[in-house]
C-alpha cells in the first residue's frame, strides 16, 4: 500500500476524533512534515477533514466513517472487517481509486465481496453515484483470447476474422464506475499489458485500432481462485496496490457460518411462500461438516435440501416444510464421491440435475381422470393402463435411489407395504420385486392424496383382472390396509393393484427390454446424438435409441465403421431403423446392410419428436421396421403439418435461463447475440427466471405457445418436450456453440416450399438460386442452376422424381459442386472423397452412369474441373 493509503488507514483507525500530524508521523514512522504534507494532500482531495484546534487534528469523514462495516454483509464485523475497510478506503482513495485484487479459494465470496464494495461505494460517495458497475467473468471467454480481450477493450471492425463491426468494450461501457473482472488470470499476457497500462494511464485502445487512443476512468476490482503470483505478470500485480484474501469458510467463525446458514435458509423460505423450518441434527451438519467448496457449497447445499424438503411437502400434504437430515445427506454423499477439484460449475450444475430427478413429477392417474373424465370408458382404460406402464417405466431410472421413493410415501403406507411382502409373494407365483411394491405404494400414495383433496371425483374404470391369484394378493394387500391404516379401497382400485402385480408390469430396473429392432441415431457434432438420445432413453425408461456422434473431425469412413459397429454390438435384432440428420448420410444404411445382414431403412432430417417415436415404436412387441419406418416418419409429417398449419411461422426464439434470470442468463443473452450472424438476426433472446425452489417452467412454456423456442441455454437445466437444453458451460465451448449453430441451421426459414406442394420448375429455379446463394461460396449460383436447369429434365424423369425430391437434388448437387471447385482450387480432391460416403458395392446400370455424364461433362467445361468417377457414381446412386 502506498504511503498515502497508510495515513488514510491510520486516520480510519483513529475515528472520529482523528489524529495529529506528529501522531501520525511516530505511528508510520515517517518525519511529522512529510505526514502534514499528505495530510493536506487527502484534505485538498476532499477525503479527510481539519478539526480545528491546537494543533490541528484530521479525521476521515463522518460520512465515510459510517460506511463499514455493512451490518448486512455477515461476517462485516468479523472475518470480513478488514476486508471491507481496506476496499473501502481503496475506493475512496484520494483522486483516483485504487485497484483491488480479491484473492481466494472457490465460492469464499470474492465475486460477492465485489459487487457489495462497488454497491456501498455507490450509495455512500458522490464520486460513484449513479455509476456503473461492471462485471464480468474472464472465463466465459477463456476459450478465445483474442475475443476475450476484445470484450474487455473494444473491438474494431476487422480485427480479427470474424470481428464483423465496431464493438464498445467493457473498459469504455464502466467509464466513471467499476469494472470487476472476475478470474483475471485468465486475461492472455497482451491483456494484462494494456490492463496495467490502463491502470497506470488511463489510455487504452480497441483491439485493432492501435493508432487511437482512448481514455477511461475506472475503478478496477480484479478476483482470482489462483496463485496470483504466478499467474498474473508482475507488472499488473504492481499495479494492485491492495490486495485482500478473502478467508475460506474454515476461517470464518461459527457464529458467522450459522448466520450464512440462516440467510440461506430465510431465502429459500421466502421464495416458497410455506413456512420452513430445519431439524437440530441437520442445522448440525449444515454447521459442521467438511465444505471444501466455501460459502458456495454451502448455499447450494441448503438450496438442494430445501428443494428436496418442499419435494415431500407438496407430495404429502404437510403444513410446513421442514428440512431433515436425510435431505442433506443424499447431496453429501454425493458430493463425496466427486472430486471437488472438478470445475464448480460442472459440479454445480450435475448437483442440480440430481436434484432434478428427485422433483421429477410423478404420472397422477386421478389428475388426468379428471381432466379427461367425458371420455369413452375404452380410453379411460387405456388411460389407465398407460399410467401403470408410465409409472413401472419410471422406476427404472437408475438413479433415482430407493430413499427418493421412500420419501414420497408416507411411512405408515411405506411400513405396510414391506409387511405385506412376504404374504404376497406366498400368494404369487414369482417373487415380488421390491422397486414393484414402491410403485404401487407410489399410487396408493396418489391415491391418499386424492382423498385428501376435497374434490369430486372422476372413478376410474373397473378393469377386472382376468387372474384370480392377482386378485387375490391385491385382495390381501387392500385388507391390510383397511385394518393397519383404515384406508377401505373400492373395487376398481382391488383391481388396479392386481394389474401392478402381474408380471407384464415386473419392473426389473436393471434389465433394458430387449429391442427387436435397433434404432441408432446419426447426426453430426460432438454430441448432439447422445444427447438427444439420453432424453429420448429417460423419456421411455429405456435405452433404446443408439447414438453414434459424428463431430466435425472424423471422416466418413469413421461414421460408417461406428455405425456398423454400433449394430453388430446388438445381437438378436431383426433389422434397424437409422435416424441421420442430414440427406447426404441416407444412402449409409444401403450399404451397411450388406455387411451386417440385417434389414436397415433411414429417415433423414432427424428431429426429437422423430427419434422419441422411433423410440416408442421399438418398444412395440411385433412392430415391424417396415412400420416402424412409417409411423416415425408420419410423426415427422405430423410434426411439419403442425407447424405449416399454424400459419404464419412463429419468430424464433433462444431463452437464457439461471436462477435469477439477471445474472448468467443476461450475460449469456448478450454473449449469444453477438454470435448471430446475419441470416439469424431474427431471433430473439430472453432471459428468463427459473426459481431454484420450484424450478417452475411456466415461464418457458408461456413462450413456446408465442414462439419457436428453438433452445434453452443456462446455468438451470431445464427439461421441456421438443426443446434441447444447452448448459452454459458447454456454450463455451466449441461442442455448444456448434450445437447452437446447428439448432440455428436447421430451424432457419428454409428457402424450400413446405413438403408435399408441387412446385413448378420455375419456382425450382428461382428457389435454388436464391437457396444456393446462402450456402454456398466459390461459383455464381446462377451459373449452377442454369447448368441444372438444362441438364437435369431427362435425369428427373427416369428417376420419376416429384418436385421436392427434385429441389433436394438440385440443393444438394449445387454445394456438392461448391465443394468439388475448393477441392480443385486447394488441390484436395482426396479430403473431398473421405467426406463423401462412396462405396463401391452398389451395383449401377451403365444406363444410370450415362445419364449423368452430360452433365459432368459440361460442369468440367464450365468450371475447368475435373469429376471424379467416384462422384458420379455417388450422384448416380443418390438419384434413387
Ligand atoms: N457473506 C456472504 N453472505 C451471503 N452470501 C454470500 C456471502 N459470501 C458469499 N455468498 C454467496 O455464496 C455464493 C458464492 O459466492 P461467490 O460467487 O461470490 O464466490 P467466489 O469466491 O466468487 O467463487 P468463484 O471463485 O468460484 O467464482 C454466492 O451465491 C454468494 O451470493
Amino acid at each position: 500500500m502506498s504511503r498515502l493509503m497508510d495515513i488514510y488507514e491510520q486516520l480510519r483507525k483513529a475515528g472520529n476524533d482523528g489524529a495529529t500530524a506528529a501522531e501520525i508521523g511516530e505511528q508510520l514512522q515517517i518525519d511529522r512534515s512529510t505526514a502534514s504534507r499528505y495530510l493536506n494532500d487527502l484534505v485538498k482531495a476532499n477525503r479527510i477533514e481539519k478539526i480545528s484546534g491546537k494543533p490541528v487534528r484530521y479525521a476521515v469523514h463522518a460520512l465515510v466513517q459510517k460506511e463499514a462495516p455493512d451490518t448486512n454483509v455477515i461476517g462485516s464485523g468479523e472475518s470480513l472487517q478488514p476486508i471491507l475497510e481496506t476496499g473501502m478506503a481503496a475506493f475512496l482513495y484520494p483522486s483516483r481509486p485504487l485497484p483491488i485484487l480479491l484473492t481466494g479459494e472457490t465460492g469464499t465470496g470474492k465475486s460477492y465481496l465485489a459487487e457489495k464494495l462497488s454497491s456501498l461505494a455507490i450509495e455512500n460517495s458522490e464520486t460513484y453515484e449513479n455509476m456503473p458497475f461492471i462485471a464480468f467473468n474472464c472465463a466465459d471467454y477463456a476459450q478465445n483470447p483474442e475475443l476475450l480481450v476484445g470484450q474487455i477493450f473494444g473491438i474494431k471492425e476487422g480485427a480479427f476474422t470474424g470481428a464483423t463491426e465496431d464493438k464498445v468494450g467493457l473498459v469504455e461501457q464502466a467509464d466513471g464506475g467499476i469494472l470487476f473482472l472476475d478470474e483475471i488470470h485468465r486475461l492472455p499476457p497482451s491483456g494484462q499489458e494494456m490492463l496495467f497500462y490502463l491502470i497506470d494511464k488511463g489510455i487504452y485502445h480497441r483491439l485493432g485500432e492501435a493508432t487511437q487512443e482512448r481514455t477511461a476512468n475506472i475503478a478496477l476490482i480484479g478476483a482470482t481462485t489462483e496463485d496470483s503470483e504466478t499467474y498474473l505478470l508482475p507488472t499488473l500485480l504492481r499495479r494492485f496496490s491492495v490486495k485482500l484474501n478473502v478467508p475460506s469458510l474454515r476461517e470464518r467463525t461459527a457464529a458467522e457460518r450459522e448466520a450464512l446458514i440462516d440467510r440461506f435458509l430465510s431465502d429459500e423460505a421466502a421464495k416458497m411462500n410455506a413456512a420452513l423450518s430445519i431439524e437440530e441434527d441437520c442445522r448440525e451438519a449444515f454447521l459442521t461438516y467438511d465444505c471444501p467448496g466455501n460459502i458456495g457449497q454451502l448455499k447450494s447445499d441448503i438450496q438442494i435440501a430445501c428443494a428436496r424438503a418442499y419435494l415431500r411437502y407438496l407430495n404429502r400434504h404437510e403444513t410446513k416444510v421442514l428440512v431433515k437430515l436425510e435431505d442433506f445427506l443424499g447431496e453429501k454423499e454425493f458430493v463425496e464421491q466427486r472430486n471437488w477439484n472438478e470445475h464448480k460449475t460442472s459440479k454445480q450444475i450435475a448437483a442440480r440435475s440430481n436434484t432434478e430427478q428427485t422433483v421429477y413429477p410423478f404420472p397422477n392417474i386421478y389428475q388426468r381422470l379428471d381432466k379427461q373424465s367425458n371420455e369413452e370408458n375404452a380410453d379411460m382404460q387405456k388411460a389407465v393402463l398407460d399410467y401403470i406402464r408410465e409409472l413401472t417405466q419410471k422406476y427404472k431410472q437408475p438413479s433415482l435411489l430407493q430413499e427418493s421413493w421412500q420419501h414420497l410415501i408416507d411411512n405408515d403406507l411405506f411400513r405396510v407395504l414391506q409387511d405385506a411382502l412376504g404374504e404376497l409373494n406366498a400368494i404369487l407365483p414369482f417373487e415380488l420385486h421390491t422397486s414393484q411394491l414402491y410403485v404401487i405404494g407410489l399410487h396408493l400414495q396418489n391415491y391418499r392424496n386424492h382423498l385428501l383433496e376435497d374434490v369430486q371425483k372422476v372413478p376410474i374404470p373397473v378393469m377386472i383382472h382376468p387372474n384370480a391369484t392377482y386378485r387375490e394378493a391385491a385382495g390381501k394387500l387392500a385388507s391390510h390396509l383397511s385394518s393397519e391404516l383404515s384406508m377401505g379401497l373400492p373395487q376398481e382400485e382391488v383391481e388396479l393393484i392386481a394389474h401392478f402385480l402381474t408380471p407384464e408390469q415386473k419392473v426389473q430396473p436393471e434389465v433394458t427390454k430387449e429391442q427387436e429392432i435397433a434404432v441408432v441415431l446419426v447426426t453430426h457434432g460432438t454430441s448432439t446424438s447422445t444427447s438427444m438420445a439420453q432424453v429420448t432413453n429417460h423419456l421411455l425408461g429405456n435405452n433404446v435409441i443408439h447414438a453414434v456422434d459424428m463431430p466435425l473431425n472424423i471422416s466418413a469412413e469413421d461414421t460408417y465403421e461406428r455405425v456398423k459397429q454400433t449394430i453388430n454390438g446388438l445381437s438378436h435384432i431383426s433389422g434397424a431403423l437409422l435416424l441421420v440428420d442430414i440427406g447426404s448420410l441416407i444412402t449409409m444404411g444401403d450399404t451397411i446392410q450388406q455387411e451386417v445382414l440385417v434389414p436397415i431403412r433411414t429417415l433423414s432430417s432427424v428431429n426429437l419428436p422423430m427419434v422419441l417415436e422411433a423410440g416408442r415404436q421399438s418398444l412395440i412387441s411385433d412392430q415391424t421396421l417396415d412400420g416402424m419406418y412409417t409411423e416415425t416418419k408420419n410423426a415427422f409429417m405430423r410434426f411439419v403439418e403442425k407447424e405449416q398449419a399454424s400459419g404464419v411461422r412463429k419468430k424464433r426464439l433462444i431463452a437464457t435461463v439461471c436462477f435469477t434470470g439477471e445474472g448468467a442468463a443476461q450475460l449469456l443473452e448478450s454473449w449469444i447475440e453477438n454470435q448471430l450472424s446475419e441470416i439469424d438476426q431474427d431471433v430473439l433472446i430472453r432471459s428468463v427466471r427459473i426459481d431454484p425452489a420450484t424450478k417452475d417452467t411456466s415461464v418457458l412454456t408461456g413462450l413456446k405457445d408465442y414462439y419457436d423456442v428453438i433452445a434453452i441455454i443456462g446455468t438451470v437445466p431445464v427439461s421441456i418436450d421438443g426443446i434441447p437444453y444447452i448448459p452454459a458451460w458447454e456454450l463455451l465451448q466449441h461442442e455448444g456453440i456448434s450445437r447452437m449453430h446447428k439448432l440455428l441451421e436447421i430451424t432457419r426459414k428454409s428457402a424450400l416450399p413446405p413438403l408435399n406442394q408441387d412446385v413448378s420448375h420455375d419456382e425450382i429455379y428461382e428457389l435454388i438460386t436464391h437457396g444456393l446463394q446462402e450456402i454456398i461460396t466459390y461459383v455464381n449460383p446462377k451459373t449452377i442452376a442454369n447448368l441444372l436447369q438444362k441438364h437435369i429434365p431427362p435425369i428427373r424423369d427416369f428417376y420419376d422424381w416429384d418436385s421436392n425430391r427434385e429441389l433436394g437434388m438440385w440443393m444438394h448437387i449445387g454445394g456438392l459442386i461448391d465443394r468439388i471447385i475448393a477441392a480443385n482450387l486447394q488441390q484436395s480432391d482426396k479430403k473431398l472423397l473421405s467426406s463423401i460416403p462412396l462405396d463401391n458395392q452398389t451395383v449401377l446400370s451403365a444406363r444410370e452412369l450415362e445419364l449423368w455424364n452430360p452433365f459432368c461433362d459440361r460442369l468440367e467445361e464450365t468450371f475447368h474441373i475435373h469429376v471424379p468417377e467416384e462422384i458420379k457414381r455417388e450422384l448416380a446412386k443418390l438419384s434413387r
